[in-house]
């Protein structure tokens, strides 16, 4: 492909040896059968409300940041390679908990199966965040490389699913159309990169100005969108105009783990770009529980009422006659909300059940009720109630 010209020629030719490297990539990287694709020492539990990886090269810090910010003992060391599998702790911030990683360097060529790297990229997957450590002493290049590295093997940093409808068909050809002019692929090209899989049946519909790449990674369907930070440690070393050059890019935090310096502003920007929300229960005639908040997530299942009460227990949502919400998302306090509603960070919800059902009790008459999720696990245990 860099031997290729690029021009208007070569365009189909460039674009179908791009399919075949996707092809021959993914292939390259599916786990042995019967494996999760982690491997010795990586398979961590999921804890907490979510899971935050450390990614970077070798001594840049990230066992020394996870022992600042979690208190878990992580061998730090001035040599190279000190930390070897995965190593978790858990961060207290906001009333929640988030589980961090300490990742092994990974190196150059990590995503041809070198080093530790691909079990590396299979925990950075199942991650909720990437945090990309780096020295702010070293190259401007080891950005580009790690970038390199996990776009090669299906992550995607900081960006988003591209908005191209596609759908595999038994039969009636391939159907192509787009909701607005494209300048990056045409038709033809879309044929050939579907040959190239032996797709012949589909329907595909663009409705962005996507490009090649974003069309392969729709059909191979196994990419992953992670939200990343850059984190630049050792700031202590540097000088001024290079921390604020560094600290002006996007999505970049600039630390220093030595001097403890913006570790604070390190958490708010892992709590920001998670997009956790925190929404304490209130039952009826009583303060709210501000001890224990259910933290719901913006990209894991959303924020609505729904995703509340399926969080709380997923029995509770046939029950919910409506919710008092109070806070940022409510209009007035208390506003009477459905199950639509989308909640807020810090919100405070009451939820009013219906009537109990008919089978419930049958002959009598029921008031309606309000409960705070305490009282819905003790009333599961028991035996609906007769009045
Ligand atoms: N000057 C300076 N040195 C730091 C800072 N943070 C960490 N270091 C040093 O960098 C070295 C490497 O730190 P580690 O935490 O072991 O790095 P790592 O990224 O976990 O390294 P591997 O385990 O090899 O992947 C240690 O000698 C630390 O003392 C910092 O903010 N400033």
């Amino acid at each position: 492909m860099a031997r290729t010209q690029k021009n208007k020629a070569t365009e189909y030719h460039l674009g179908q040896l791009k399919a075949k490297l996707a092809k021959l990539r993914t292939q390259l990287l599916e786990p042995p059968k019967g494996s999760s694709g982690a491997g010795d020492g990586f398979e961590v539990t999921k804890f907490g409300h979510g899971r935050v990886a450390l990614i970077g090269f070798p001594s840049v810090g990230k066992s020394t940041l996870l022992t600042l910010l979690t208190g878990t003992h992580s061998e730090a060391a001035s040599y190279e390679f000190t930390t070897l599998t995965c190593i978790p702790g858990i961060i207290h911030y906001n009333d929640a908990k988030i589980q961090l990683l300490d990742l092994p360097g990974i190196i150059e060529g990590a995503s041809e199966g070198k080093g530790r790297g691909r079990q590396v990229i299979a925990v950075a997957k199942s991650s909720d965040l990437v945090l990309m450590v780096l020295d702010a002493s070293k190259s401007e290049g080891h950005r580009q490389i790690l970038t390199g590295e996990l776009e090669a093997v299906g992550l995607r940093l900081n960006k988003r699913p591209p908005q191209i409808y596609f759908k595999k068909k038994k039969t009636g050809g391939i159907s192509f159309n787009s909701t607005l002019p494209l300048t990056h692929v045409d038709e033809k090209l879309c044929y050939q990169i579907l040959h190239e899989y032996k797709i012949h049946n589909a329907e595909v519909l663009f409705k962005e100005d996507a490009s090649v790449d974003d069309f392969i990674d729709v059909i191979e369907g196994n990419r992953k969108y992670i939200k990343c930070v850059y984190v630049y440690n050792k700031i202590d070393v540097v000088g001024i105009d290079d921390v604020d050059r560094l600290a002006r890019q996007p999505s970049s935090i600039v630390i220093s783990c030595n001097l403890k310096l913006n570790l604070d502003r390190l958490l708010a920007k892992m709590w920001e770009e998670m997009g956790l929300v925190r929404v304490y229960t209130k039952p009826q005639g009583q303060q709210p529980d501000f001890s224990e908040p259910v933290v719901l997530s913006t990209d894991r299942g959303g924020c609505s009422v729904e995703d509340f009460c399926n969080h709380i227990h997923r029995s509770l949502l046939r029950d919910v006659k409506y919710v008092l919400v109070w806070g940022s998302s409510a209009k007035h306090s208390p506003q009477r909300c459905g199950t639509s509603h989308m909640l807020r960070d810090e919100d405070v919800v009451q939820i009013v059940k219906k009537k109990e059902r008919e089978e419930d009790g049958g002959r009598g008459r029921f008031k309606s009720h309000t409960t705070g999720p305490a009282r819905i696990s003790d009333r599961e245990k028991k035996a609906p109630l007769k009045t």
